[in-house]
């Protein structure tokens, strides 16, 4: 879905100070959505419209009234974001955060409010239902200040660390890079008043100082970011949607005032801050006008991280908020210039859903079923179209009507995919047959003559000599095309007059259809040619239609191509089988030359009763084997190539390769059957190979006969032990604590041990767990669904607050945990470093995996009973 960003204009009522100074008035509400601002003398008044335009008169209400769409989406999966811009003292921190710390009845608390009241009324609908559905929210806070990202929840503020990491990591299912910030802390929050405990300790970490427009102006970017993931399952599906909302508070934009004496830190602040929301205005004119290529997101951490939200898959919304006085009449104008480039950009907004497999799946074929439907009705329109079947070639009258068409481009794709299926089997079936008389049925195209026939096998006599495309129920049309019948060559030489004749009108029809099956391939080329360049032309129904086109018929091909491929091995396993009967045959006439009366050469074989009749011929061949005595006369017909007979007989217990008049294809459920089992044994295999790994890593490598000696054995071992390792795959545990098995689910964890994190979905390869005497619980482990590790925490319902922190090694192979601290006492920037001694500090844990000789840090200022941990993975 495309929108564009909207952007919403509000006045602040003026202050006390523009008051006392006699400001006058120069912005005024025009209509709901335009305002007028009288500039000044020599300059043009401007008159400009926007999304909404928000009075001076106008309450928080109505301003929430103004972006609750960003909100809305969210519980259904729809990234969203808003953000306050503004000169310093416009109103940006009390649009968003309320009047002063303590009453949030600004837009954050409000979007906070509905987010919830959103997830638990789609939860109880889902119920109602008959569904399940669970959600969860994460809430992290953070600050830019002077280009550094500081945690506002790790305590300590600024001070707090030496600035966190943006990082960007793939997407694992839209293969898209996501933005995020390395090592930040999440807590998961279930209230507005568990939002509201975070932004209230954040705050108080956040970077202030007094300007010449406000007492108390915030002089970082402030990011609180809500991540929602709500999951509902049902019977047969399971659908999980996820998505962040961002709720932004930008530091103001001030004029550098060269006359006061400010200090070099102010200096500094008001650079950063100035040129960060210059960036902010470059990357919005860039991301605004459709010939620029580059958008300069790096330019500043700001807009790095905002990333996604600006040119992104986000829904977002924009307040900048204006003085109306006359004082501030160039910073009003220039916070309009960047209104009017944000509302250009445009966003490609989308639902963030993972969709169970099985209704991919529906919907997949559901897509197929649409696009045939399309290109049946393409085809009709084009007047290529062919009674029942499908001619993607749009080939002339020629083809039979229904029941499959002549050849592989008469039939749809979905037909040609289960013949090939069918087609595939039955060709292994072949294989299976030759390799039990002797030829090695996987060297097809090799010399037949390499598998001399065996001695003991027996063949039946037969009347007929059919050709075996044209007796396979529902798949002649197909064989018959091009196979003249491998058996039809052997009919020719045994048969005399009578089957030469059929021979060759059987050659003289393939030959008609190899023209009609090259005629159709070339029309197709030709419609697809005609497609693409249809295609480059853009635009247009009819363009759409032919890229639908193009993606069947390309699908069509691929299965022609399959089709063909799979022929020409059948063609040849029955060349080679039908050598290694001729053979057998000349060699049985050899021995017993005068045995044969020569009769049934001159017999007609054209008759199909004569086919179907051969009870009392098999009685005699039985009769024949069980006297010992070689058969007269070997005829081969048709094999029986159903699984039944073939598959499970064997070759050492089948006297001879079972005859029947009619070739089955193996059923569909054997066909899923084979798959499975191929799965199973692809499974089996990974074991096996996973157990040889452990051997080795327990063991050392097998000694193969020499022994070695015991240094070089332990060399031998370590180096093995080291090579298994580094072959383990990211994510895959290293478990050091016993009681824990691999890839736990933290629900699981939290079903054992009281750990309350309920990340939905999650799958934690779990390298290192605690859980203590203060029942606070820690995890470090590798979250398989987001492919990254983490550092979930609980401070065992102290504060009702749980967190998370996640990290990007995917690149990264995990050696060790080093060490995993929690400090429930609190304490400012506590930074600690190698092993921690004894009994010192209270609330102090230590994983049962440390190994110290690392960075530790650990503290949460000022806020008491909640818990940091930290990893070092190395
Ligand atoms: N619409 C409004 N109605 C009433 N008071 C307002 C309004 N907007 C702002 N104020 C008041 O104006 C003062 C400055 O507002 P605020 O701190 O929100 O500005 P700001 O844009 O965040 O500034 P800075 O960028 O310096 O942090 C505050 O005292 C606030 O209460």
């Amino acid at each position: 879905m495309k929108d564009s960003i909207k952007v919403c204009i509000r006045l602040r009522p003026p202050s006390a100070m523009e008051q006392a100074n006699g400001d006058e008035v120069v912005v005024h509400q025009l209509r709901e959505n335009t305002l007028s601002v009288t500039t000044g003398e020599g300059k043009p008044n401007l008159e400009c419209a926007y999304g909404a335009v928000l009075g001076s008169e106008c309450g928080q209400e109505d301003v929430f009234k103004a972006v609750v769409g960003t909100v809305e989406g969210v519980a259904d999966g729809i990234n969203g974001c808003i953000f306050t811009y503004g000169q310093t003292g416009a109103g940006k921190t009390y649009t968003m955060l309320g009047s002063g710390v303590g009453k949030h009845d600004g837009v954050t608390a409000r979007s906070v409010k509905m987010l919830f009241e959103h997830l638990k009324k789609n939860s109880a609908a889902s119920a109602e239902g008959g569904d399940e559905a669970r959600f969860s929210v994460h809430c992290s806070f953070l600050q830019i200040y002077n280009e550094r990202l500081h945690d506002l929840l790790a305590g300590g503020g600024e001070g707090n660390s030496s600035g966190l990491n943006i990082r960007e990591h793939k997407n694992r299912r839209s293969g898209k890079p996501e933005v995020f910030v390395s090592g930040l802390s999440e807590y998961r929050v279930t209230s507005l008043d568990d939002v509201l405990t975070l932004i209230d300790a954040g705050s108080k970490s956040r970077a202030l100082r007094s300007t010449d427009m406000n007492d108390v102006s915030s002089r970082s970017h402030a990011v609180l970011q809500l991540s929602v993931e709500a999951e509902s399952v049902g019977e047969d599906f399971s659908v999980l949607k996820r998505a962040k909302l961002n709720l932004v508070d930008l530091a103001g934009s001030e004029k550098m005032n060269t006359k006061a004496n400010i200090t070099r830190g102010h200096k500094n602040e008001l650079t950063n801050i100035n040129s960060s929301l210059s960036t902010l205005g470059n990357v919005m004119a860039a991301l605004g006008d459709k010939s620029r290529t580059h958008v300069p997101y790096r330019d500043s951490k700001l807009t790095r991280l905002l990333q996604d939200s600006l040119g992104g898959n986000t829904k977002t919304t924009v307040i900048c908020c204006v003085s109306p006085c006359s004082s501030a009449v160039d910073e009003t104008t220039s916070t309009l210039k960047f209104a009017d480039r944000a509302r250009r950009v445009m966003l490609h907004v989308r639902t963030n859903e993972v969709v169970d497999d099985k209704i991919l799946l529906a919907r997949a074929q559901s897509e197929i079923a649409r696009l045939r439907t399309l290109l049946k009705m393409y085809m009709g329109q084009s007047g290529g179209g062919v009674g029942g079947g499908i001619d993607v070639a749009g080939s002339p009258t020629k083809i039979p009507v229904g029941g499959g068409g002549v050849g592989a481009a008469g039939l749809a794709v979905e037909d040609l995919v289960q013949e090939n299926a069918r087609l595939m089997e039955q060709n292994r079936m072949l294989k299976m047959a030759l390799k039990r008389e002797g030829v090695n049925g996987n060297n097809v195209g090799g010399d037949a003559a390499g598998g001399q026939p065996s001695n003991q096998s027996t063949y039946r006599t037969k009347k007929r000599l059919p050709n075996v495309g044209s007796k396979v129920g529902g798949m002649n049309d197909i064989y018959s095309t091009k196979v003249p019948g491998a058996f039809s060559s052997a009919t020719k030489k045994k048969n005399g007059k009578g089957g030469v004749g059929g021979g060759q009108q059987q050659q003289q029809s393939d030959s008609e259809n190899e023209g009609d099956l090259a005629q159709l391939r070339r029309d197709l080329a030709g419609k697809r040619k005609k497609v693409k360049k249809g295609r480059g032309g853009g635009g247009g129904k009819g363009d759409k239609l032919g890229v639908e086109l193009m993606k069947v018929s390309e699908e069509h091909s691929g299965a022609v191509e399959e089709h063909d491929r799979i022929r020409q091995e059948r063609e040849e396993l029955e060349r080679q089988l039908a050598k290694m009967m001729a053979a057998q045959e000349e060699e049985e006439n050899e021995g017993s030359a005068f045995e044969n009366d020569g009769d049934e050469g001159d017999e007609d074989y054209g008759s199909d009763e004569d086919f179907e009749d051969d009870d009392g011929e098999e009685k005699k061949q039985n009769d024949n084997l069980g006297s010992g005595k070689k058969n007269k006369k070997i005829v081969l017909t048709t094999i029986d190539l159903s699984p039944s007979k073939v598959g499970g007989g064997g070759a050492a217990g089948q006297a001879a390769v079972n005859i029947s008049p009619v070739v089955r294809s193996p059923s569909p459920i054997f066909v899923k059957e084979i798959l499975r089992e191929n799965m199973n044994l692809v499974q089996q295999q990974q074991q096996q190979q996973q157990k040889q790994q452990q051997a080795l890593v327990l063991n050392g490598p097998p000694s193969g006969g020499k022994k070695g000696t015991a240094p070089r054995r332990r060399m031998r071992q370590k180096k093995a032990a080291k090579e298994a390792k580094d072959s383990v795959p990211i994510g895959a545990s290293q478990i050091k604590d016993s009681t824990l098995q691999n890839n736990k689910s933290v629900e699981d964890l939290a079903v054992n041990l009281t750990f309350s994190m309920a990340d939905l979905g999650s799958r934690i390869a779990v390298y290192s767990f605690r859980y203590d005497a203060y029942y606070a619980s820690t995890i470090v482990g590798f979250d398989h669904r987001r492919g990254m590790h983490c550092v979930l925490y609980d401070d065992g319902g102290e504060s009702g607050i749980d967190g998370r922190q996640w990290y990007d090694l995917s690149t990264k192979k995990i050696r060790k945990v080093v060490e995993v601290v929690a400090d429930l006492t609190g304490g400012r920037g506590k930074k600690r470093r190698g092993k921690k001694k004894k009994g010192a500090g209270g609330g102090y844990m230590k994983s049962q995996t440390a190994n110290d000789g690392g960075a530790i840090k650990s503290g949460l200022g000022g806020v008491d009973s909640r818990m940091v941990a930290t990893a070092k993975i190395i």
